[in-house]
């Protein structure tokens, strides 16, 4: 990469530098590009939003920045660091420390109650947080007097704003969220949206997914996708100019 933006002294989070990804159509069948040359950079405290048409490659962009998904080509950088050149012990690490998963669909325990559901990653982390830490994240969320209920016990809102307690406790420097609001009823994911768009407040990056326009209006940068690559950037747009820019 020519002029790698640490260097210049700018801090980057997460970098994507000509990134292609490339799946097989099929068993077997032809592999055809999803993502086909995006570059992007996301620096600390910022919200960037991934829209896009159904397909488009958006959850893809994610997996592969956030160094779930490998690369087919290009670069991908977190923290500075390669992802391509890292061992996957490295990676997890990496990951482990410094990266928090929101996704649509909650992934709690069903067996565990909201504290253990938060604890659990931290614990598997061999990470040292206090049962005060655990109880603030839940406070964080507004569910101090939901800690001792399962999952089962809980409506999805409830269920998305622990499984949000449980990233935010282990305070990750950059946040991938895919479709967080997209289960839930528009006041419960107007909830979790706030607690979201707080991320970035807090100095850290927030990357989200989503369709949702209003959602989109409360970033700081708006990536529209098109067959698999970067087709519009926009800079603090309202819904109307999201929509603009997915549609025209
Ligand atoms: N693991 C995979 N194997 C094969 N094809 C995949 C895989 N993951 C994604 N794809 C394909 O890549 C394309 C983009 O998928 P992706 O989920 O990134 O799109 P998206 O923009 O997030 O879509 P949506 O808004 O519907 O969630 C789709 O055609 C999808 O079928």
């Amino acid at each position: 990469m020519s002029s790698r933006s640490w260097e210049r002294g700018v801090p980057v989070l997460v970098e994507v530098e000509n990134l292609v990804k490339s799946f097989p159509l099929g068993r077997g069948g032809p592999v055809v590009p999803v993502l086909r040359g995006i570059t992007a950079q996301v620096s600390p405290g910022e919200f960037v939003a991934v829209v896009g048409p159904s397909g488009s490659g958006k959850s893809t962009l994610l997996y592969c920045m956030s160094g779930l998904e490998p690369a087919t080509a290009g670069e991908v950088r977190l923290l500075g660091r390669t992802v391509g050149s890292l061992s996957r012990n490295a990676l997890a690490t990496l990951r482990r420390d410094h990266i928090g998963f929101v996704f649509q669909s909650y992934n709690l325990i069903p067996s565990l109650t909201a504290r253990e559901n938060v604890a659990l990653p931290a614990r598997l982390a061999r990470r040292r947080i206090s049962a005060t830490e655990i109880d603030q994240a839940l406070a964080d969320v507004g569910l101090t007097e939901q800690a001792s209920h399962r999952p089962g016990a809980l409506s999805g809102g409830q269920q998305q704003r622990v499984a949000l307690a449980r990233v935010l406790a282990l305070r990750p420097d950059v946040v991938f969220a895919d479709e967080p609001t997209g289960a839930l009823d528009t006041e419960s994911g107007a909830q979790v949206l706030d607690l979201l768009a707080k991320v970035p407040g807090d100095g850290r990056s927030l990357i989200m997914v989503t369709h949702d326009l209003q959602a989109a209006a409360r970033a700081d940068r708006v990536l529209v996708l098109r067959d698999g690559v970067i087709h519009r950037e926009l800079d603090h747009p309202s819904a109307d100019d999201v929509f603009t820019a997915i549609t025209c």
